[in-house]
This record gives C-alpha cells, sequence and structure tokens, in this order.
C-alpha cells in the first residue's frame, strides 16, 4: 500500500526515496527472488509475521542464545531496499518507549537482515478483527496520546516517520500490551541535517508522491509538498478519524486504487474533505486537531503536550482513567456513560425491537386528552396552524384559534434530567443547561447560583478542564454581566478555528496564567459593578484558555467563588 517516487531535493539526508511503481511490478520481482533461508547470520527463521513490499518478518531464534526477535529480511537487490535505510535510523530511536529495540543487522549473502523487538499485533489487525464497525472512543484516545507521543520523540531525534498507517503502530507483547511502537522506518528521514544542524529546506517543485493512500496528509500526497514535522502529524490526525467512522474515510472504501484515474479521483476527495464533514458527530478534539496539524507551517514544531493534554481530557471527561494506557480489549468504563460514547457514530437503534414494542406500547397508553403532542419548541407554531386547519375541517367551520398554552410541549431538554445527546457527556449536557439558564436569568441573584452549580459540575470528577461546553457557559455568564443585549464575541470558539489558516495561537506560559488568577481572586471581591466582573470573566476565561491544559486551577475555583458571593451583593 505504501508507494513513493523520485524528486528527491534533500537526498544528502539518509532516506529511500527511489522510483518503484505498480504492484504488479513488486509481485513479479518478489517471484523472481530466490528463496529465504532457514538459518540467517545464527538466527533460526520460525513462522512468517507478515510481509510488505519490500520484504518479510520472520519471528525468528538466535540458534546459540535462544533470544526471540523479529527479523525483517529483504533480499539486497531489491528495488526498494529500506532495510538499509532502517538499519541507519534505528540507532537514532533507541532507549525510548514504544520504540523497538535494534539487536543486530547486517547483510548475509543475497539477505539483508534487522533483527528487533518481536512485537504483537497492529493496529490494523485490531481494527479489521474487531468485527465492529469503529473503535470505541476510549481506545482511540489512547491510541492518540500514545501516537503522538511517539511523534514527539523521532520529531525531537531529528526524524520524520512519514508512513503513518495502522499497520505501522503495533502493540507490545506480555508485559508491554499497553504500550504502543512505532515501526516501519523504511521511509523515515531526517529532517535535521545532521551536518549542518538544520531543517531540510521546503521547495517549490511539485514532488512525486511518498506516503500510504489513506492517511498521508493532502499537502504531501495531493499537492506534492516536502513532507514536515506537520504532515506526520496530519496522517495521525486521519487515522485517528478513521478509527472513528463507521467503514473508515471514505476514500478508502474503494480499496488501494489501481489505476491512475482511480488514484486521482481518490485525491481529489480526500483534498475535498473538509476537516467538519470528516469529524461530524465525533468530539470537537478530533477536529480541532486536524485543523490544527493543517494550521503549521513547514518548519513549525507542532505542541505535542497539548494535544496529548486534549486527548487525556477528552477520556477523563467521558469517564475512563486518567491513562493513556491501550487496553484490549476494552473495559467497561468506570463510570457510566452514555451508550453512544461507546459506539460512536454508529446508527443502530439504541434498543431492540422487543424494547421498542414495549415503549411504542406504552406510548400508546399515555393520555394527552385532546392536546397535541410536539417534539421540539421550534414546530409550535406549526402545530399551531395545523390544529386550527384540523378543527376547521372537523366543525366545517372557522373555529376558536388555538394558543400556544393548548399545545403540550415535550421539552427537547432544557429542564430535568433529559438524556445526553450523542457524545454529550453527562457534565458537558450539565453545562450545557447551565448556559441556558444563566442566558435566561434577569438578576444577579440567579447568576450567583448558577455560578455555584458551574463550580458543582466542574469538580464532579477527576477532569478539571474548561471543556467547549463551560467556555459557552462562561461567555453566557459575561455576555450578562457585560451587556445583556450585545452580540459577544465567543472566547473559545474563536479560538479554536484558524482564521485565513492563520496559525493558532500558542499557549500562554503557566506563570503568566497563575499570575492573572491570582490577581482576579484577590480583586474579585472588590468588584463595584457587574462590568467589572465581566471583564475578570474574560480574563479567566482568555488566560485558561490559552494554558496548556486549560484546568481550573485552586485558585481559579476561588475566584468563581468569590464571584458568586459578589454577585450576590451587587444587586
Ligand atoms: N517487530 C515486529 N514484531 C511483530 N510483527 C511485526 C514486526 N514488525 C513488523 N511486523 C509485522 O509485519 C508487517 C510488515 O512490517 P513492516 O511494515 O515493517 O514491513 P514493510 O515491508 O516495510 O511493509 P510495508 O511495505 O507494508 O510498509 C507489519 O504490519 C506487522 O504486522
Amino acid at each position: 500500500m505504501t508507494i513513493s517516487d523520485s524528486g528527491s531535493d534533500v537526498g544528502s539526508v539518509d532516506s529511500y526515496e527511489s522510483e518503484f511503481s505498480s504492484d504488479e511490478e513488486s509481485q513479479a520481482s518478489e517471484q523472481r527472488q530466490p528463496e529465504i533461508p532457514r538459518v540467517l547470520a545464527n538466527w533460526w527463521l520460525n513462522e512468517n509475521l507478515g510481509s510488505g513490499y519490500s520484504g518479510s518478518i520472520f519471528r525468528a531464534t538466535h540458534v546459540h542464545t535462544g533470544q526471540v526477535v523479529a527479523l525483517k529480511v529483504q533480499h539486497v537487490n531489491h528495488e526498494c531496499p529500506t532495510n538499509r535505510y532502517e538499519r541507519h535510523l534505528y540507532p537514532l530511536l533507541q532507549e525510548a518507549k514504544g520504540m523497538p529495540r535494534l539487536f543486530a543487522a547486517g547483510v548475509q549473502g543475497e539477505w539483508d537482515y534487522l533483527a528487533i523487538d518481536l512485537l504483537g499485533a497492529s493496529l490494523d489487525n485490531i481494527y479489521r478483527k474487531n468485527g465492529k464497525e469503529v473503535l470505541d472512543l476510549r481506545s482511540v484516545c489512547s491510541i492518540a496520546e500514545q501516537v503522538i507521543d511517539r511523534l514527539e520523540l523521532m520529531h525531537n531525534r531529528g526524524v520524520l516517520h512519514r508512513d503513518i498507517q495502522l499497520g505501522n503502530c503495533v502493540i507490545g507483547l506480555p508485559p508491554n500490551e499497553k504500550t504502543i511502537y512505532m515501526i516501519d522506518f523504511g521511509f523515515s528521514k531526517r529532517y535535521i541535517d545532521p551536518y549542518t544542524n538544520r531543517h531540510i529546506p521546503d521547495s517549490k517543485v511539485k514532488r512525486d508522491f511518498i506516503g500510504n493512500y489513506w492517511f498521508s496528509s493532502v499537502n504531501v500526497h495531493c499537492r506534492g509538498k516536502v513532507p514536515s514535522r506537520r504532515d506526520d502529524l496530519e496522517a495521525a490526525a486521519l487515522m485517528f478519524i478513521h478509527l472513528l467512522t463507521p467503514r473508515g474515510l471514505s476514500w478508502t472504501r474503494n480499496g488501494v486504487p489501481k489505476t491512475t484515474d482511480a488514484h486521482n479521483r481518490l485525491m481529489a476527495e480526500k483534498r475535498a474533505a473538509r476537516p467538519e464533514d470528516l469529524c461530524r458527530g465525533l468530539p470537537d478534539v478530533f477536529e480541532e486537531f486536524l485543523h490544527y496539524s493543517r494550521s503549521l507551517k513547514f518548519k513549525d514544531c507542532p505542541n505535542y503536550t497539548r494535544w496529548k493534554q486534549e486527548f487525556r481530557d477528552l477520556a477523563v471527561d467521558q469517564g475512563y482513567p486518567d491513562s493513556d494506557e491501550f487496553v484490549w480489549p476494552p473495559p467497561a468504563p468506570v463510570a457510566p456513560i452514555p451508550k453512544s460514547m461507546n459506539t460512536p457514530r454508529r446508527h443502530t437503534p439504541a434498543v431492540n425491537a422487543d424494547e421498542m414494542e414495549g415503549i411504542l406500547n406504552d406510548l400508546g397508553k399515555l393520555n394527552f386528552g385532546e392536546q397535541q403532542v410536539l417534539g421540539d419548541r421550534t414546530n409550535v407554531q406549526e402545530a399551531v396552524r395545523q390544529a386550527k386547519k384540523d378543527a376547521q375541517a372537523v366543525s366545517g367551520k372557522q373555529s376558536e384559534k388555538p394558543s400556544e398554552k393548548d399545545v403540550i410541549v415535550v421539552s427537547s431538554g432544557s429542564e430535568g434530567d433529559s438524556i445526553p445527546p450523542p457524545f454529550l457527556t453527562p457534565k458537558a449536557h450539565r453545562l450545557e443547561k447551565l448556559a441556558r439558564r444563566a442566558s435566561q436569568a434577569t438578576d444577579n441573584a440567579g447568576l450567583s447560583k448558577l455560578v455555584h452549580e458551574f463550580i458543582e459540575v466542574m469538580q464532579s470528577n477527576s477532569s478539571r478542564t474548561l471543556t467547549k461546553e463551560a467556555f459557552h457557559f462562561l461567555d453566557v455568564l459575561y455576555k450578562q454581566l457585560e451587556d445583556p443585549s450585545v452580540f459577544i464575541q465567543p472566547m473559545r470558539t474563536s479560538r479554536t478555528r484558524s482564521v485565513n489558516n492563520e496559525p493558532i495561537p500558542e499557549k500562554e506560559p503557566a506563570h503568566i496564567k497563575l499570575g492573572v488568577v491570582a490577581r482576579l481572586k484577590r480583586e474579585v471581591g472588590q468588584a463595584t459593578n457587574n462590568k467589572a466582573l465581566a471583564a475578570m470573566v474574560n480574563d479567566f476565561g482568555r488566560v485558561t484558555n490559552k494554558s496548556a491544559g486549560r484546568t481550573v486551577t485552586k485558585d481559579g475555583f476561588a475566584f468563581l467563588e468569590g464571584l458568586a458571593e459578589r454577585l450576590t451583593v451587587l444587586h
């Protein structure tokens, strides 16, 4: 599935970049190859673990020591001599979590071999064998956190992976089965020149593509740009979204393109797919991460810490443990979460046929008298019109116009303990309801009560992150305090979208946030009017938003308590 073509403008840095083309050619070249011997440089070859384009991987045992490894074997004359390149990259990636150890490498006779850690199943195997259309959200969050961490390690050591895909992420064997390893550095490349210590240059010349059809970034795959750190991140983002999309990303559904036309169609589809469409129904962080990776400039260093934290917070917000361990098969969540969380964007009904029949029977027994039942407040006007028409039809004459009071509205969730909609955690749901109530509050006493409730919700689980819904509450609060009649630019959504592809502003250092929040805590008790409180809410939201992790600190909660107190004093 991985392809590469010519066009290296940075060939001085270790990497494989030469031309090879169709599947038929590769099969023909494999058929011409002689048989791999049973013993290669003291390694006894056991079963074949997998075969890629350029070679085969065997479980192998050292004939003297009994050490068991994975032996990557490739013919020396193979047109795609990836082992030769991997041999130079592995030493750069040693002694690091999630990187296979290299035990031996060399050439014996016609065979080039690499002896590396024997590992477990690839994410591709896991995904296929899962038997479901998508992976669960918790698993994807831990995959995201670990893959971003592995990329950070590789990038910090001056290496790009350039072929991020499910088959190249594998779990370890016990006791390392919760760790995800990166493998296959055949297309990896040093982006920091070891001699000059400088980043490889960008190029305006359109290059041939190196990477894989499914996840390579739009810039690299469809526009022929030189890959850099941002492209590894974008490939990872696409991979995470793929895992949560029923039947995967749309351009992966027709299999590997066999013709140039099919490949062009695939590229057009990939290029046209907007992040908001790809991520519809998914938690925001996936779309934000994809946007972020695409907003980076060629030489930009990604903020890995921020994104690892975002995926961790998402998992914790869903009620999962505060850990990046990949546990397979996925255990039951530690806290009750809506069913939809475990099966994102699945279109199967949440109840079976028998349960549905029972529900319908019960509904049939409900007595609403002559009144009309609606699903949504927005339908009220239409219902009033319809009721009028019906009444006319029955009586044959103009009836009294029914008032809205004659219509029972089944609320779409503004009050009470309604069920959170898909992908809304109970916490997010409560925050949304709080924001709605805040927008309807008519006095400071009411707002004060809501701030107290906000604090309670924020402290209800171990995550103290200001999520999108929490920011929404602060926006509403700010608006009510500043000037209820004026439209206010939201604090968080104005941050998350990059306008005209401008990079999203970087985080502020922690000490700035701590200083501002400490000042707010001190000064909130002296605020003389609502406008002053509004400015404080704005400062609080702004610095928290710009801090890594966006967590509410102890001082932050003290400020909110002070705010609630002050509101009761300022009438
Ligand atoms: N260390 C390992 N332990 C166990 N299995 C492995 C290991 N390395 C690779 N494999 C298996 O072999 C498959 C092919 O490995 P790898 O991707 O390194 O080879 P490749 O020839 O470069 O493949 P491709 O052409 O598909 O990129 C992997 O998907 C995985 O299932």
